[in-house]
C-alpha cells in the first residue's frame, strides 16, 4: 500500500480516505485519525505514521513557562517597535518593501532581541522570523568597524539566496545625510558559489554580514581566510534541521563553541519546529552554545501548524500512485503547487534506477496539461540548474514544482496554493514544514488586514 496525501489551504481542516470522509478544526486530530486509519490497514503504513504520533504527543506537552517572554502588545507598527534600535534608513526601506505592521513573532521577539538576549525563536512557518532576526542584526552592526559582525547560517543554498535577497533589500543605500557612512556589505557564502572570488574579498575587506551554508563557511574558517573575532550576532536558521543532519552537526558544534564564544556574541536560533525544546535549551546552556539566560520565544505553542490549512489524504495502491496524483491535480486545478517526493535510496542509486523525482517529473510533463511550467528541484541537480529552477519559480505565473525536501525548509514561494506529499514525510515535523510552504503570503495578508 502507498499513500498520497495533500495539504491545501481553505479555512477549515478536513481529511478524506478512499473509504471515509471526515472533518476537524484540529490538525493534531487529523494526524491522530490518519495514524489510526493507516494502522488498521498495513504494517508499512503503521511504520510510516508512528513518528507522526510521537511528535504530536511531544508538541501537545509544550508550554511557554520555561522562559520569561517580555509581553509588549502596545506596538501597532514595526516603526514604533524598531525606533531607537534600528537605523532610520533601514526602517524606511522596510516600509517601502511593505513591512509595516509587525507579525506576532516580531511583536514578541524584537523587544527580547533588542535587549541583547540570546534567543530560541520558534513560530509557525511563514510567520516572519527572518525579518525579526535581520532587524536585530541591523540594530547592532556598525559599518565603520572592521570585520564580520553578523553571521547567518542556514541549511541550503536556496534558503541562503532568499535570505540574502531580503538582507540586501533592507540594507539598500542610506539617505543623503548618512551617505558619509560606509555602506553595509553583505556576502552570500553558499555551497556551489565561486569560493576563489569570495576568498579575495574576505581577505581584502571582510563584509559586515555573511550569509552562509555550513560547508563553505567552515572551509573558510578552517583555512583562516577570515575570523569571527568581531562577531556580534550569530543566527542559526532551521536550527533543528541542522542539528538533525549527520552531515552538518559536527561543523555546527564547532562553529558554536570553537570558532567564536557565546559570551562574546548574541546567539539566535530560529525554526518553526524545535522538538523537545526544553532539552534543547538545556543543551544550549550546558554546551555553551548560548548564554545561560537564553530566552525561548515560542509563539502559538498549542497550534504549531496554521489553522487555515485544509488537510486530506488519499489511500491507493502502489501502482496507482501516479494516476491518483494526476486525478487529484486535475480535480483541484491548483494555481501553483509543490509535489514532494522522497529522496532516492542508495540501494536504488546503485541499481542504476532513475530517481523517483525524475520519473514523476517526466510523467507529469507528458500527462498533466493543467500547468505549462513544470519545474524540478532536487539535491542531485548541479547548482546552476537549481538556481535556474528557482528563477523560473520566482518569475511569476503558475507553476507545478516537483521537489525533494530541499524545498521544504524556509523557501518562500508565496504563490503556492497546494502541497502534495507524493511520498509521505518522515515525521510530523517534516509534514509541518512541507505544508507550511502553502501559507506564507496568505497568513501575512490576514495579519496585515
Ligand atoms: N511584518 C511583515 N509584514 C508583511 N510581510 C511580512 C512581514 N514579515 C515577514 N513578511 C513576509 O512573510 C513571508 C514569510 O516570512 P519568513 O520567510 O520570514 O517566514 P519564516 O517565519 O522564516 O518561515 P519559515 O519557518 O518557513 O522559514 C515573506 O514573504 C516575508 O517577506
Amino acid at each position: 500500500m502507498a499513500s498520497c496525501f495533500s495539504a491545501t489551504h481553505p479555512h477549515y481542516v478536513s481529511w478524506t480516505s478512499s473509504a471515509n470522509f471526515g472533518q476537524s478544526s484540529n490538525p493534531s486530530y487529523v494526524t491522530k485519525s490518519l495514524v489510526f486509519r493507516c494502522r488498521k490497514r498495513t504494517q508499512c503504513a503503521l511504520q510510516i505514521h508512528c513518528p507522526l504520533m510521537k511528535a504530536r504527543v511531544a508538541s501537545s506537552s509544550m508550554d511557554t513557562t520555561d522562559a520569561h517572554i517580555e509581553e509588549n502588545s502596545s506596538f501597532s507598527t514595526l516603526r514604533e517597535l524598531c525606533k531607537g534600535h534600528v537605523p532610520e534608513h533601514v526602517i524606511n526601506r522596510m516600509e517601502e518593501i511593505g513591512y509595516v505592521a509587525p507579525t506576532e513573532v516580531q511583536q514578541q521577539a524584537l523587544p527580547v532581541l533588542f535587549a541583547g538576549r540570546d534567543c530560541i525563536l520558534q513560530a509557525q512557518t511563514g510567520s516572519g522570523k527572518t525579518l525579526a532576526y535581520l532587524l536585530q542584526i541591523f540594530s547592532v552592526i556598525d559599518t565603520q568597524r572592521f570585520g564580520v559582525q553578523a553571521l547567518i547560517v542556514l541549511p541550503t543554498r536556496e534558503l541562503g539566496m532568499q535570505v540574502t535577497e531580503v538582507t540586501r533589500k533592507l540594507a539598500a543605500k542610506p539617505s543623503q545625510a548618512q551617505r558619509q557612512q560606509k555602506p553595509c556589505t553583505i556576502m552570500a557564502l553558499l555551497d556551489g558559489g565561486r569560493l576563489t572570488r569570495h576568498k579575495r574579498w574576505l581577505k581584502a575587506e571582510p563584509p559586515t554580514i555573511v550569509i552562509a551554508t555550513l560547508q563553505s563557511l567552515c572551509h573558510m574558517l578552517e583555512k583562516q581566510i577570515f575570523g569571527l573575532g568581531a562577531l556580534q550576532v550569530l543566527v542559526i536558521d532551521e536550527v533543528d534541521f541542522m542539528f538533525n543532519s549527520s552531515k552538518q552537526v559536527d561543523a555546527l558544534r564547532r562553529l558554536l563553541t570553537s570558532y567564536s564564544s557565546s559570551s562574546n556574541r548574541q546567539t539566535i536560533c530560529a525554526s518553526a519546529s524545535v522538538p523537545q525544546h526544553k532539552r534543547f535549551l538545556h543543551d544550549c546552556i550546558q554546551h555553551k552554545w548560548t548564554k545561560g539566560d537564553v530566552v525561548h520565544v515560542h509563539v502559538n505553542p498549542v497550534q504549531p501548524m496554521p489553522s487555515c490549512l485544509h488537510h486530506r489524504f488519499v489511500v491507493c495502491g502502489e501502482r496507482e500512485r501516479h494516476s491518483t496524483l494526476l486525478l487529484l491535480l486535475q480535480s483541484d486545478a491548483p494555481q501553483s503547487a509543490i509535489v514532494f517526493v522522497g529522496e532516492q535510496s542508495e540501494k536504488s542509486k546503485k541499481a542504476g534506477n532513475a530517481p523517483p523525482t525524475t520519473i514523476l517529473f517526466d510523467f507529469l510533463k507528458a500527462s498533466f496539461l493543467g500547468c505549462s511550467t513544470i519545474i524540478l528541484l532536487e539535491e542531485d541537480m548541479n547548482f546552476n540548474q537549481r538556481a535556474a529552477s528557482l528563477i523560473d519559480l520566482r518569475g511569476g505565473g503558475d507553476f507545478l514544482l516537483v521537489a525533494t525536501d530541499i524545498a521544504s525548509r524556509g523557501v518562500d514561494l508565496p504563490e503556492t496554493t497546494h502541497i502534495y506529499n507524493f511520498d509521505l514525510p518522515r515525521d510530523a515535523v517534516n509534514y509541518l514544514h512541507r505544508a507550511g510552504r502553502a501559507v506564507e503570503r496568505k497568513l501575512m495578508r490576514t495579519r496585515i488586514a
